[in-house]
């Protein structure tokens, strides 16, 4: 360790992308812990528990790196801050993003907390690809101020606040599930792989020995559900809520399910006793029907319009130009790596925000998260809440009214956590 040198913390998860992180880091000369944290508390689904092999994983790089190795157990507050969170947003009828939830919560608080305040740190460091705008040694000359309480700050106040930038490797850029961190916890975070593609991180990696973690498989999905049926798994959880598949075209029942709360919108439903493919276009949480349409990209899949929650701009507040114009052009995006979406932006007195895109997307879904781009920069996001009407719906107020119709962009992707 070289003396007087910075230290930095870093979320090390046992797999590729922490363990060069860590590597990284080493050879700038910081004096580098590795965290592991354990966030669930459950046997996988062949009956291991994957967070013992992952933390051994992790252990191993440090040993290798000769760097101080803690654990740390965030199960009771994943449970609480992200888990039953999760649970009351399926029963709203909405699908909720953990993996958005996790940062904001687990890594970007309990763990930034913990890093700097017990052990110390001068900053943390994880395996993102993701930049900001300021460089390592800005990190540490950040002073340390608290969070502005209202919505726009005093005018008198110092703006200097660090942009999240999208990863340089645009296909693995993770900016989507950070845009909900806070601005304290991004001023003192590092990205060791925020210039890098995977493949020369995959070399990196192999260079330096670390054969464990090349041999395991990408974390794909959601952590804790692993590969098990997502129906089966929220089962454990939520009551059965028997219903009705609806057909949204003719009002038809055409099945029963066992709970809304098992699809997410554009999904394929399985109904007994059909052979044809039907697809999930919305839900009625009070009378428990579920509406189908028999194609894909049915037009009720179809919507430009929707509203947030209090929105949560990673700046601590709004750009200047959407306070100035009231309105601002920019990315709209509301799955991972979805294409961006042009779209225009309105502000609302509580800090929520209204998002009109150029053409309608399918499957927008509340509870996922409307994350919004300006060039590279990652605004920040809000939940997504009250969404326009579909194309369905004004094509039939149209066809009544007999205005002409603007067709539509056909494109297929729907929200992952019901997968
Ligand atoms: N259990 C964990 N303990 C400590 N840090 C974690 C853990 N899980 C994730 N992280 C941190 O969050 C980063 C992003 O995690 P994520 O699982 O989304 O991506 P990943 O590309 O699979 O990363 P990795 O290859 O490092 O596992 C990791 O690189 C790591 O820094």
């Amino acid at each position: 360790m070289i003396q007087g040198a910075k230290h930095v913390v870093c979320a090390m998860s046992g797999g590729v992308d922490s363990s060069v992180s860590a590597l990284l880091l080493k050879r700038r000369g910081f004096q580098v812990t590795g965290v592991y944290m354990k966030n669930w508390d459950f046997l996988d689904e062949r009956g291991h528990c994957s967070s013992e092999r992952d933390a051994e994983d992790a252990y191993k790089v440090c040993r290798m790196l000769d760097i101080p190795f803690h654990q740390v157990s965030y199960v009771k507050e994943y449970w609480h801050d992200v888990f039953s969170n999760l649970l009351k947003e399926y029963e709203k009828g909405r699908t909720p993003n953990p993996d958005i939830l996790c940062n904001k919560h687990i890594k970007f608080n309990h763990f930034f907390q913990y890093a700097i305040r017990t052990l110390g740190a001068d900053a943390i460091a994880t395996g993102h690809y993701a930049r900001t705008s300021q460089d390592d040694e800005e990190v540490f000359r950040q002073p340390r101020m608290s969070k502005s309480q209202s919505l726009f700050r005093n005018r008198f106040e110092v703006r200097n606040s660090v942009r999240l930038l999208q990863g340089a490797d645009h296909i693995k850029d993770q900016t989507f599930f950070l845009s909900q961190i806070s601005q304290e916890s991004l001023k003192r975070t590092l990205f060791p792989l925020g210039e890098l593609t995977k493949e020369y991180v995959k070399k990196m990696a192999a260079e330096a020995g670390f054969k464990h973690v090349l041999q395991k498989k990408e974390s794909m999905g959601i952590c804790f559900i692993g590969e098990r049926c997502f129906q089966k798994f929220i089962l454990e959880y939520l009551e059965p809520q028997p219903g009705n598949f609806v057909s949204i075209e003719d009002g038809k029942i055409m099945g029963t399910h066992k709970g809304w709360f098992t699809f997410t919108l554009g999904q394929r439903a399985r109904i007994g006793g059909q052979k044809d493919a039907w697809f999930v276009v919305d839900k009625d949480v009070m009378s428990g029907d579920v509406f189908v349409a028999p194609t894909t990209n049915h037009p009720a899949l179809y919507r430009e319009i929707m509203r947030t929650d209090r929105f949560h701009w990673i700046a601590d507040e709004p750009p200047a130009e959407l306070i100035h114009n009231k309105m601002m052009e920019c990315n709209f995006r509301f799955l991972h790596q979805m294409p961006f979406v042009p779209c225009n932006v309105t502000l609302n007195q509580d800090g929520s925000v209204w998002v009109t895109l150029t053409k309608p997307v399918r499957a927008l879904t509340p509870g996922q998260f409307a994350v919004l781009y300006k060039g590279d920069e990652c605004l920040g996001s809000g939940k997504i809440v009250r969404m326009g009407p579909s194309m369905y719906t004004l094509q039939h107020g149209l066809e009544k009214r007999k205005v002409p119709i603007k067709p539509f962009a056909q494109e297929g992707q729907s929200a992952e956590p019901a997968g």
